[in-house]
C-alpha cells in the first residue's frame, strides 16, 4: 500500500536524518519505533508532504508522494508531534472549522461528521470546552478527531503517547485500534508498549536507518533463548558492561537487574529469560550504536 524506497535527507547542519530508508507498509497499524533523534519525525513529515527528501521515492497506492503531494494530502490524516498553539475555541467549533478546510462544505453533513468524531474520540461531553483547556490525553484524542476528517486512507501519528499517563495512553490505544484495518496507520513512537500492544507490523529506526522490521512476535522469536538476566551490585555494573552485551539495566532496591544477549549462558549466575519486544528494541539500537562507534 505504502512503498518507500531509499529516502535520504541531510539537513543544512550536516545531520543525516534519513539514510536510505526503504519500507513496505501494508494496511493496518504499523509501528515505527526508534529513540529520540532516530529520524522518525523526518520520515513522518516527508510522508505527510511537509518536506521533500533529497533523494528517493514514496508511493501510496497510485500516488507519488514526492511528485504529487497535493493528491496525497487529499487522503492524508496527520497528527504531528507538536500540534502547535491550541486555540481558545471550543473543540466542536474548531473541528467544524477544520472540516470546512478539508472541503466538507455541506453544513448538515459536516455537523454529522463532527458529532460522530467527537463521539468516537470520547469528547462529546467536553465539546464545548476550549481545546486550550484540555488535558494532554484529551488534546491527543482531539488530534485524532481532526486527523480522521475527510476519511483519510493514510493516517500518520507522530509520538502520540509521549507525556500521557497510563490510563490516558490506554484510552488512546483503544481509540487507535478502532480506526480500522482498511487504512494504513503509521504510529511513530519511542515507547515499546505502543507497538507491542497495537501493531501487527513494525520497524525499528536508528540513526536514520531502518535496522529491523517485521512482525513483532517474529522479531521476539528470533532472539528467544538468547536473553539472560542477573541481579548484580551497582558497583559491578561497569565491569559487567565491558564483559557482556548488556541490553538493559533496571534498578531494583539498590541492586541492578541486567539483561544480556548471548548465544549461550554467559556465566553460572545468569538465568535464561523470556525474550520480549523491549529486548529486541534495546539489542537492536544498542548494537547499532556500538557498531557505529566501532566504525
Ligand atoms: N530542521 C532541522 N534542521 C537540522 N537538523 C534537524 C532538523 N530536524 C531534525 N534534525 C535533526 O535530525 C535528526 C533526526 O531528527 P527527527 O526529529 O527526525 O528524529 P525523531 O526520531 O523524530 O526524534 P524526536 O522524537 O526527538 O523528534 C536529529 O539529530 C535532529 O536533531
Amino acid at each position: 500500500m505504502l512503498t518507500i524506497k531509499n529516502l535520504t535527507k541531510t539537513y543544512g547542519n550536516g545531520v543525516r536524518a534519513m539514510d536510505g530508508v526503504t519500507l513496505d507498509i501494508p494496511k493496518g497499524m504499523f509501528g515505527l519505533l526508534g529513540p529520540n533523534g532516530a529520524g522518525k519525525s523526518t520520515l513522518m513529515r516527508t510522508l505527510a508532504t511537509l518536506q521533500a527528501p533529497d533523494t528517493g521515492e514514496a508511493t501510496f497506492g497510485e500516488i507519488d508522494i514526492v511528485k504529487n503531494p497535493k493528491a496525497l494530502r487529499a487522503t492524508l490524516g496527520y497528527l504531528p508531534q507538536d500540534f502547535g498553539v491550541y486555540p481558545r475555541m471550543s473543540a466542536r467549533a474548531m473541528l467544524d472549522h477544520l472540516a470546512v478546510l478539508k472541503g466538507l462544505t455541506n453544513t448538515k453533513e459536516r455537523k454529522q461528521v463532527v458529532e460522530s468524531l467527537l463521539e468516537q474520540t470520547n469528547l462529546t461531553q467536553h465539546a464545548k470546552k476550549s481545546v486550550a483547556s484540555y488535558s494532554g490525553g484529551m488534546r491527543q484524542r482531539f488530534g485524532i478527531a481532526q486527523a480522521l476528517l475527510g476519511d483519510p486512507q493514510l493516517i500518520i501519528v507522530d509520538e502520540p503517547t509521549a507525556g500521557l499517563d497510563p490510563e490516558e495512553r490506554n484510552r488512546f490505544h483503544n481509540l487507535l485500534s478502532e480506526i480500522g484495518e482498511n487504512v494504513v496507520v503509521i504510529l511513530s513512537t519511542h515507547i515499546v508498549e505502543d507497538v507491542s500492544d497495537l501493531c501487527p507490523k513494525m520497524a525499528i529506526m536508528n540513526q536514520g536507518k531502518i535496522v529491523a522490521q517485521g512482525v513483532p512476535a517474529d522479531l521476539v522469536e528470533a532472539i528467544e533463548g538468547k536473553v539472560w538476566s542477573k541481579t548484580a551490585a551497582k558497583s559491578d555494573l561497569a565491569e559487567l558492561r565491558t564483559r557482556h552485551n548488556v541490553i538493559s539495566e533496571r534498578l531494583t532496591m539498590g541492586q541492578v537487574m541486567i539483561r544480556v544477549l548471548a548465544d549461550s549462558q554467559p556465566g553460572d549466575d545468569f538465568v535464561s529469560a523470556a525474550a520480549d519486544l523491549e529486548d529486541v528494541y534495546f539489542s537492536t539500537i544498542r548494537g547499532g550504536q556500538s557498531a557505529a562507534a566501532a566504525a
